[in-house]
């Protein structure tokens, strides 16, 4: 039985990643996300990704660990997690009767020889039109405050999502879909 350890403190993805009956431990990751930001969009998710998984995978000798990245994203810009309640206010008004992107990247590395597997999910999802007075409501419920983009689909900010367009779990944090194909390519079998 491999040793499956999920490198990240987000209450979503543990609760995503028990929905597949898995064995794991969770170890939240330790790095400096700064440099990151001078990547291209499209490159930043799997590096960041990349990253936390190596970050735990170098403290341990075996076993497969998971790091994810998830990201909004507003044509060139990337909405992250909000550094204060105006920022919140800013984003989901922004987001506000407009399409977006979600991308969350995936990387998976096997400890013992640090051999590393990458992918990533794209969802688009539609809001519609949110007046002020919902987004000052929503912000008052403290839903968005750890959540990039200002926004849950899984909680209250369901309310503001019309229709989306690929994985929803890629929203929430982890696309289940990517990440059991990744499990295969190491040898692990979800469905036995
Ligand atoms: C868009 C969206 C994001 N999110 C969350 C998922 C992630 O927890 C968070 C994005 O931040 P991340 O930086 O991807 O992850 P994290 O800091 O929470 O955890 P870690 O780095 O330790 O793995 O936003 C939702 O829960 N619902 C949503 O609809």
């Amino acid at each position: 039985m491999t040793n499956l350890c999920l490198a990240s403190a987000s209450p979503r993805r543990k609760e995503l990643l028990q929905q597949l009956n898995l064995d794991f431990t969770v170890c939240p990751s330790n790095i400096n996300e700064d440099k990151f930001y001078q990547l291209p969009i499209e490159k930043r998710a799997v590096e960041l990704a990349k990253a936390k998984a190596n970050d735990v995978a170098n403290k341990q000798s075996e076993g497969l660990v998971i790091g994810a990245d998830t990201m909004v994203v507003f044509g060139n810009r990337i909405l992250e997690k909000p550094r204060s309640e105006t920022d919140a206010k800013e984003m989901l008004s922004t987001l506000s009767g407009n399409k977006h992107k979600v991308i969350t990247g995936v990387a998976l590395v096997n400890a013992s020889d640090k051999i590393i597997l990458t992918d990533r999910g794209i969802t688009d999802v539609w809001f519609r039109n949110v007046k002020a007075f919902e987004i000052e409501n929503y912000i008052a419920t403290g839903e968005p405050m750890d959540k990039a983009g200002a926004y849950g689909i899984q909680g209250y900010g369901s309310l503001f999502v019309d229709k989306i367009y690929g994985c929803y779990y890629n929203v929430v944090g982890l696309p289940l879909s990517v990440l059991a194909k990744m499990l295969e390519a190491f040898g692990v079998q979800v469905l036995k």
